[in-house]
C-alpha cells in the first residue's frame, strides 16, 4: 500500500459558461432566451491539469486570484464535476471549502454540530462523544445556544474547523480557512492539522500565505490561468513562486 496514489487528477479541464449580457429580471432572461438574444462566453477555469498525491502528502495549491485553486479543490471534493478528465480519490474526505456551507443559520451552534455530523454521515451518538471536544476547540462555550446567524465569520470558521477535524479523515481539504480566524486561532488550527498529518491524514491546502503553505506542505502545485505552472517539492515551487510576480 506504500506510495499508493490517494488522489489522482488526470487531465482535468473545467469550463464555466458566463452570460455575456446583463439581465435585470428572470422575465427579461426568459424573453431574451426565447429570442436567442443571450449569448454565453465559455471560460476555462482549468486546462488539462494532472498531478498525483500519495498517502500522507500535504499538498499546497498556490497561484494568484482566479487561477483555479478553489475550482480544483471542489472537483476533488466531488462538489463540481470536471468538463473533461477525471479524478480518483481513495478515502474519506473532510472538506473545509465554503465555511459554514453545511450550516443552517437559523439553528444554534449546538444544533449545527449535530446537523453537520449528520451531513458527514455520523450518528447522533457519535457526535455526542465528540461534542465537548468541538465546543472546547472552537472556544464557543458561551455562544453554543446562539443562532449561527449572529456569529462573526471568524466564529463560523472556528465552529466549522472544529467539526470538520474530528476524528482522523483520510483526506482533509482546507480552502483559505486559516485566513478567517484571528492569529491565535490560526496557530491552533495549524497545530491540529500538523497532528492529523502525523497520524497519516493527507492534506490539500489553499492559502495566499506562502509561509503557511511552506509550514504545512511537502508538495505544491502552482496554478496560473488554470494551467499547472509547476508541481513538485513545496520548497522548490515556493522559492520560484515568490520571485515570479
Ligand atoms: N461557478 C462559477 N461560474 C463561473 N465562473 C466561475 C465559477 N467558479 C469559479 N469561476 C471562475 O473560475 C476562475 C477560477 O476561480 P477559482 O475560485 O477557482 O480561483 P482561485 O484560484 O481559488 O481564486 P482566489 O485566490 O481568488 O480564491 C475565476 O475566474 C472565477 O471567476
Amino acid at each position: 500500500m506504500e506510495n499508493m496514489d490517494i488522489i489522482s487528477v488526470d487531465h482535468v479541464s473545467m469550463r464555466f459558461r458566463l452570460a455575456s449580457e446583463k439581465v435585470d429580471s428572470l422575465k427579461e432572461y426568459f424573453i431574451k432566451t426565447l429570442k436567442s438574444q443571450i449569448s454565453t462566453n465559455e471560460f476555462w477555469a482549468l486546462n488539462d491539469v494532472s498531478f498525483q498525491i500519495q498517502k500522507g502528502d500535504a499538498l499546497g495549491l498556490i497561484g494568484l486570484n482566479g487561477s483555479g485553486k478553489s475550482t480544483m479543490l471542489k472537483i476533488i471534493a466531488g462538489v463540481l464535476k470536471p468538463t473533461k478528465g477525471s479524478v480518483a480519490v481513495r478515502g474519506e474526505v473532510a472538506p473545509l471549502i465554503e465555511l459554514g456551507a453545511g450550516f443552517d443559520y437559523d439553528l444554534t451552534a449546538s444544533e449545527n454540530i449535530f446537523l453537520n455530523g449528520a451531513l458527514m454521515g455520523r450518528s447522533h451518538e457519535e457526535m455526542e462523544s465528540y461534542y465537548d471536544g468541538i465546543v472546547e476547540f472552537s472556544e464557543l462555550k458561551d455562544f453554543i445556544d446562539v443562532p449561527v446567524k449572529n456569529f462573526s465569520s471568524g466564529m463560523i470558521a472556528r465552529l466549522a474547523f472544529a467539526i470538520a477535524t474530528i476524528g482522523t479523515p483520510d483526506i482533509l481539504i482546507c480552502d483559505e480557512v486559516l485566513s478567517v480566524g484571528d492569529f491565535r486561532f490560526q496557530e491552533k488550527c495549524h497545530k491540529r492539522i500538523g497532528e492529523m498529518l502525523e497520524k497519516g491524514t493527507t492534506l490539500l491546502f489553499v492559502s495566499h500565505s506562502i509561509e503557511q503553505v511552506e509550514g504545512l506542505c511537502n508538495k505544491a502545485v502552482w496554478l496560473e490561468h488554470g494551467n499547472v505552472k509547476m508541481f513538485g517539492e513545496c520548497k522548490e515551487v515556493a522559492e520560484i513562486y515568490r520571485t515570479a510576480y
